[in-house]
């Protein structure tokens, strides 16, 4: 990933207007997957926290946009918007659908999974890696935007890993609420097992 430069910043009324938010593009990203940042300013005034919350949020079509109770996404989107609305920072919109395999594989993934087989060995059944998501792109969003220091959003510790590894200082880990239902149950417990999500559940 080379470096990014910021190409447009436009502030749109989110939350049926009630929240403003400036929305960024960038340049650079070969790829052409058309990240996003979102920068909230805050309600802390003097008192605000220096080092901005940050979330790295994959998009997720059926959770954010339609609510799908399969994963925890869209609860973890509101939530991040509510918090760093209040505390001033960015959300990264990133273009990882179904953990960087697309929509459509995601699909195969979940009517594998309706067949016993969990989320991860899902994606291999499919030939394709159990997280295929480069944080970097994250990082160098962050240097375009001249945020070198943040606290993280996030219950996923390979998210801060990456980051640091791309020279971004990760100053706290703050952890999302547990979004848990019927049908997200074991898709949660299988990332908590699998890939150290540091999740709580109440139930145990
Ligand atoms: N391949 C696959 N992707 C899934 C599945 N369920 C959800 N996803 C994707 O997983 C990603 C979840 O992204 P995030 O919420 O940013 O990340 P996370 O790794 O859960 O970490 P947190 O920051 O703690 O939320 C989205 O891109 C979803 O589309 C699944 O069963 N299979
Ligand atoms: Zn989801």
């Amino acid at each position: 990933m080379g470096q990014l430069t910021v190409k447009r910043r436009v502030v749109i009324p989110v939350r049926a207007g009630d929240v403003m938010a400036d929305f960024i593009s960038f340049n650079g990203d070969e790829s052409g997957k058309e990240h996003i940042g979102i920068f909230f300013e805050g309600k802390g005034g003097t008192k605000q926290h220096e080092v901005p919350l940050v979330r790295l949020h994959s998009e997720c079509l059926t959770g954010d946009v339609f609510g799908s109770g399969r994963c925890d996404c869209g609860e973890q989107l509101d939530e991040a918007i509510d918090r760093i609305n209040e505390e001033g920072g960015y959300i990264l919109y990133l273009r990882q659908e179904g953990r960087g395999i697309g929509l459509y594989a995601k699909l195969e993934a979940y009517a594998l999974q309706d067949q016993g087989y969990d989320t991860y060995q899902a994606n291999e059944m499919l030939h394709l890696p159990e997280d295929g998501r480069d944080f970097g792109v994250a990082a160098e969003m962050l240097k375009s935007l001249g945020v070198s220091k943040i606290r993280l959003l996030t219950n996923n510790p390979d998210k801060a890993q990456q980051l640091q590894e791309h020279g971004i200082e990760v100053t706290a880990l703050v952890p999302t609420k547990v979004h848990v239902n019927q049908h997200n149950r074991s898709y949660l417990h299988t990332k908590a097992a699998r890939k150290q999500h540091t999740l709580v559940f109440d139930d145990e």
